[in-house]
């Protein structure tokens, strides 16, 4: 059970704006660059309908986009969304006032040399080239004759998966006489592939292997990889993986059309003559990555040093393709194990609750790590929640911590750390450590409260202090502190500033080569929820209703309001501060009943869509009045997308005017904050542990099925 420790007290002084600053490209050597957005909601997905730091309405800075290779015409599909003409230019110092009113795209390659030095006030770029925004990503190969069989485990099989692979052709079609078809039809496929969505927010990556790669699908008619392949690009499936052997003219077109699909361009060697110094190799990669946005190889190999020449392979493949798609290799058996433990791109995973493992020497996400660690590359850190006992009763998050650490072979230990209401001193305590890993904050506190009360935070980065992260310096309130390592020549913190209790096997100075990031994962909590059941598009323009005690707690809604495109908020409750007004979509206070009615009284798609409240019990009268006035008048009879409602606060279910109750008598589709708390775990996992986690897992974890 996680250890509960008491946080020095000292009062809480009032919330002030935070100061600008960004985080800076740090990994251009993973090919990965930090910029102003990513075009990934996900780390392996491009959502470019939720674009984090996207230029919003207002912004005439000139949009950059950062693009992979093969990947420019991305560029236009910005640029037609902006209405803008399209430029396309090598480095950032290129971009300059005489690009004002076009859409400049770079090549990843040369733009990273120089993103570091780009004028932010010029120019918002946006990195397009997402792939790499984690730095480790796996997938799940599943091997189920019928999607079916997987549905009951497939929250626990996805923990830690960045993507879950749909085996085509292991599936087993009944024929109905008790046999089964060679081939499982496209229609049966689809109903397949469609069960699949429906259960999972990872990417799918579907794959016909064929039989001379360990897989069921004939190689005789490669026309039939066109047709199963391209069907899936119609589905909108987000990899396709393509096999290598495929005549050109198939992979041409299928790379041509592939729309917004990715391709995965697949070789496996199942001959145990491949050798990864030869020439052969680098041709088998230069061949695949012409049509590609992933490039997977995999071979059979006989002894353990062809382990280390896999990795001088992929490093050279680095060093001297640096425009191409990221490579994904390992190899097979027992031997070549070492090799799937050093691939960092899409490496492929199993599970026991597989009913097989998809090539010999497939390890699952907990034996990775579970090597990683011993291997010294995955080192025991600590990681700290920080929370009130209070938000504890509302969500406690502690045991999905413990639980996904365990599912994961996580090495780390996890400690929650009581903090009183009002006390925000002593956190530099838990993060000054040799060993600390990250921490989350519940409820968050404001940066400005932060440094006031911890004055050690202010020397890090030679006195520069913790980063923020875009969503912070928008919101202003922190909850997750995440650990980085520094791009250069960081100062250690000497111990002797070390001034708090020491937690279990903790060490005093956080180490040199390290820098803090304050982050804020509840907006992302906030609007998954609100996207849970409805496409973002569903709140473009719409208006908000915000009910809340202080601007501290609206300002994560704000901001996913804003993500969402809404087009005006009515507030109850609470000033909103000008730094958050900045922030948000035109602000309205609800000061009397005649400003309540106006906003009932305009047309349909101007009355307020969704109301997110954060008030707590005692004020559950307000909410539901609120709730009554802009519901349906008849819940029963509106054919529409019904509204939403959402409670922060903590339930008050079985009492009078339950919000939620009443929300949902009311017509309104209701969400509550345990909802929000999961997804806000979800995120913090990803940013702290860098671990993918599926919201089911964390609402299973608690207990709840949801379905
Ligand atoms: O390509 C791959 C990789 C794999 O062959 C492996 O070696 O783990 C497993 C396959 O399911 C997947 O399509």
């Amino acid at each position: 059970m996680a250890a509960v420790q008491q946080l020095l007290v000292s009062p809480s002084p009032a919330p002030a704006s935070v100061p600008s600053q960004r985080i800076t490209s740090q990994s251009a050597e993973s090919g990965s660059m930090d910029v102003d957005g990513s075009a990934g909601n996900d780390p392996v997905m491009i959502d470019s309908g939720l674009m984090k730091g996207a230029p919003q309405t207002g912004d005439a800075r000139i949009v950059v986009i950062v693009y992979g290779q093969g990947q420019d015409s991305v560029v236009s599909v910005f640029a037609e969304v902006l209405g803008k003409p399209v430029k396309l230019k090598q480095h950032f110092k290129d971009v300059d006032r005489e690009d004002e009113g076009f859409v400049i795209g770079l090549p990843l390659g040369d733009a990273k040399h120089d993103v570091e030095e780009r004028d932010q006030q010029l120019l918002v770029a946006i990195n397009a080239h997402c792939l790499m925004a984690k730095s480790r990503t796996f997938f799940i190969s599943t091997t189920f004759p019928d999607v079916h069989a997987a549905l009951p485990n497939l929250d626990i099989l996805t923990v830690g998966a960045d993507a879950v692979e749909i085996r085509v052709d292991l599936l087993r079609e009944p024929k109905g006489d008790g046999a089964f078809s060679d081939i499982p039809s496209l229609s049966y496929v689809g109903q397949q592939v469609m069960l699949l969505r429906q259960r999972t927010e990872l990417p799918i990556i579907f794959t016909t292997r064929c039989t001379n790669e360990n897989g069921k699908f004939p190689m005789d008619k490669p026309d039939l990889y066109y047709e199963y392949l391209y069907r899936a690009v119609q589905w909108g499936v987000e990899y396709i993986d393509v096999e290598l052997w495929l005549p050109e003219h198939i992979r041409k077109k299928l790379y041509e059309k592939r729309g917004n699909s990715r391709i995965m361009s697949a070789f496996h060697d199942f001959s145990g003559t491949f050798k990864w110094p030869s020439q052969y190799a680098q041709d088998v990669f230069v061949k695949s990555k012409q049509y590609a946005d992933i490039v997977k190889m995999i071979a059979i190999i006989n002894d353990h040093n062809e382990n280390f020449e896999l990795e001088y392979f992929r490093s050279k493949i680095k060093a001297e393709y640096p425009d191409a798609p990221p490579l994904s290799a390992v190899n097979m058996g027992e031997i070549g194990q070492f090799s799937r433990t050093l691939n960092t791109v899409f490496s492929p995973i199993t599970h026991p609750l597989l009913p097989i493992i998809a090539a010999p020497g497939q390890m699952s996400t907990a034996e990775i790590n579970g090597a990683l660690a011993l291997l010294g590359q995955l080192p025991k850190k600590y990681f700290y929640g920080i929370s009130s006992a209070a938000a504890r009763n509302i969500a406690p998050r502690a045991p999905f911590y413990e639980k996904c650490f365990n599912e994961l072979g996580l090495p780390h230990q996890f400690a929650v750390v009581e903090r009183q209401h009002n006390n925000p001193a002593g956190i530099q305590a838990w993060c000054n450590q040799r060993d600390f890993g990250g921490a989350y904050l519940d409820p968050g506190l404001s940066y400005q409260t932060i440094m006031r009360h911890n004055p050690w935070f202010a020397t890090l980065q030679n006195g520069k202090g913790p980063i923020l992260s875009e969503a912070a310096q928008g919101i202003g309130i922190i909850d997750t502190i995440v650990v980085k390592p520094a791009a250069s020549g960081l100062n250690a913190t000497p111990p002797s500033q070390y001034d708090g209790t020491l937690p279990p096997g903790g060490q005093p100075g956080l180490t040199s080569n390290t820098s803090l990031v304050f982050d804020n994962a509840s907006w992302r909590g906030i609007l998954s929820t609100l996207t849970r059941d409805l496409a973002p598009s569903a709140y473009f323009d719409r208006t908000a209703v915000v009910l809340a005690l202080t601007a501290d707690d609206a300002a994560p809604v704000f901001f996913a309001l804003k993500a969402l495109k809404m087009s005006k908020i009515y507030t109850v409750g609470f000033r909103t501060p000008s730094t958050l007004a900045r922030n948000a979509p035109p602000i309205e206070q609800f000061i009397s009943m005649e400003s309540l009615q106006r906003a009932r009284s305009v047309a349909d798609n101007r009355a307020p869509f969704v109301i997110i409240s954060a008030l707590g019990r005692g004020k559950s009268n307000i909410v539901g009045m609120l709730l009554r006035v802009f519901g349906e008048a008849d819940p029963e009879a509106s054919s529409n997308t019904k509204k939403v409602f959402l409670n922060l606060a903590e339930a008050a279910s079985h009492q009078k005017n339950d919000p939620v109750a009443v929300a949902e008598q009311s017509g309104f589709t209701a969400y509550d904050a345990a909802d929000v708390a999961a997804f806000t775990t979800v995120e913090s996992l990803r940013l702290l542990v860098g671990q993918n986690v599926p919201y089911s897992f964390v609402r299973l974890a608690s207990g709840r099925n949801l379905f």
